[in-house]
């Protein structure tokens, strides 16, 4: 069975140096023999950025939007087109710089219901010069954003410490690891080094760290303040005002956990037993959402489950599908889903054998 395409999100604010990691990434992927592609996404209708990565590397350029918002229903389709076309086997996305890592979780999850995708990092850039000045001065939105963006990062790239002197740098660590403990951090000059994410074989969920009761992101209005218009004198009609409150030590320290977890099938499995899984997921587990072969039907059925409610119809794609669930909720246990799943698809498969014997028999 073929493994799913790693994805890979940058994030981090503006200039913070993500296009310069992903040079690095590319550099590297490149001569290990991996064939990258490359989604870069711009606030504006020109991508400058875009010109300083190699002619070689299949490239989608994502403009005048944020794919945290304003066009994160073409994300999807985006990444579908460059796998179509170029059949990459590692994707990476350079987010524009006031984008809010957790908004784009949904968006790149749900490539995995039409192609065998899988988000392995959010990798967010700092920048170390910015972030101290920001942290010494009167904070605000800005620094709220850069705060939320390393929040949701699974691994951390403090760049530009050769525009900090040594002795600043303990205090760096020490506010970044306030907004998130445990992501791996690595400072870097020109984003050299820190790409121990590529060689991780746990993937996102298992360190992925979230504003899980972070009011602006999970108060379910929709809502999210990003400081989009102040930083790039870009609005939205959605974005709305909060307390302006500098971080909250509220969430700084919870250990709640936003995590996914994606498993794909071999087999068809049976409807009953998996709608019985679903309906009975434990409540930390809040969003789940997939395409399944139900065995004995004859096309695929997507589903998605919110908040206790299952939804399910069946589909006629133009092509094969990979059947897949995606799982997203606090303290997932992976392993717990991973048993349940294998399990179900197990059972199916000794029922459908069971019944095919059975049949030979009569
Ligand atoms: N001094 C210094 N400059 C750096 C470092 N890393 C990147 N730069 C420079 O900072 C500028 C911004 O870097 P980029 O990699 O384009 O930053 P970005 O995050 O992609 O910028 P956006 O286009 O805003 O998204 C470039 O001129 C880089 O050469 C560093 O560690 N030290």
């Amino acid at each position: 069975m073929s493994h799913p395409v790693p994805i890979y999100l940058f994030c981090g604010f503006l200039g913070s140096g993500k296009t310069t990691l992903l040079n690095n990434v590319l550099d590297f992927l490149q001569e290990s023999g991996k064939k990258p592609a490359v989604v870069m996404n711009e606030l504006g209708d020109i991508n400058i950025d875009g010109q300083i990565i190699g002619q070689n590397v299949p490239m989608a350029e994502m403009l005048s939007g944020c794919i945290c918002c304003t066009i994160s229903g073409d994300l999807g389709m985006t990444i579908y087109e460059l796998c179509q076309t170029h059949e990459p086997d590692v994707i990476l996305i350079e987010a524009t710089g006031v984008a809010n890592p957790l908004e784009i979780i949904n968006s790149v999850t749900e490539t995995s219901l039409f192609l065998k995708t899988e988000l392995k990092h959010i990798v967010t850039v700092i920048d170390a010069p910015s972030f101290l000045e920001l942290r010494r001065g009167v904070k605000g939105r800005v620094y709220r954003l850069m705060g939320e963006q390393i929040l949701a990062a699974s691994s951390l790239i403090l760049n530009k410490i050769d525009k900090v002197s040594a002795e600043d740098l303990p205090e760096l660590e020490r506010e970044i690891r306030e907004w998130n403990a445990t992501a791996p951090l690595y400072s870097t000059v020109y984003a050299q080094g820190g790409l121990d994410f590529l060689h991780e074989s746990a993937d996102l969920g298992d360190s992925w760290r979230a504003a899980a009761k972070q009011p602006d992101v999970h108060d379910g209005s929709g809502h999210h303040d990003h400081a989009h218009e102040h930083a790039h004198n870009h609005t939205h009609d959605h974005d709305h005002d909060h307390d302006g409150a500098e971080h909250a030590p509220t969430y700084h320290h919870s250990h709640d956990h936003v995590m996914v977890y994606t498993h794909y099938f071999d087999n068809p499995i049976q409807r009953e037993p998996f709608e019985a899984f679903i309906q009975n997921l434990p409540s930390n587990v809040f969003r789940a959402k997939g395409v399944l072969q139900y065995a004995d039907e004859n096309s695929p059925t997507l589903f998605q489950y919110a908040f206790g409610q299952l939804e399910s119809f069946q589909i006629r794609p133009q092509k094969q599908l990979p059947q897949v669930a995606v799982l997203i909720g606090e303290h997932l246990s992976k392993t717990d889903m991973a048993l349940a799943l294998e399990k179900l698809e197990n059972d199916s498969e000794a029922s459908r054998i069971g019944g095919v014997s059975v049949a030979a028999e009569e």
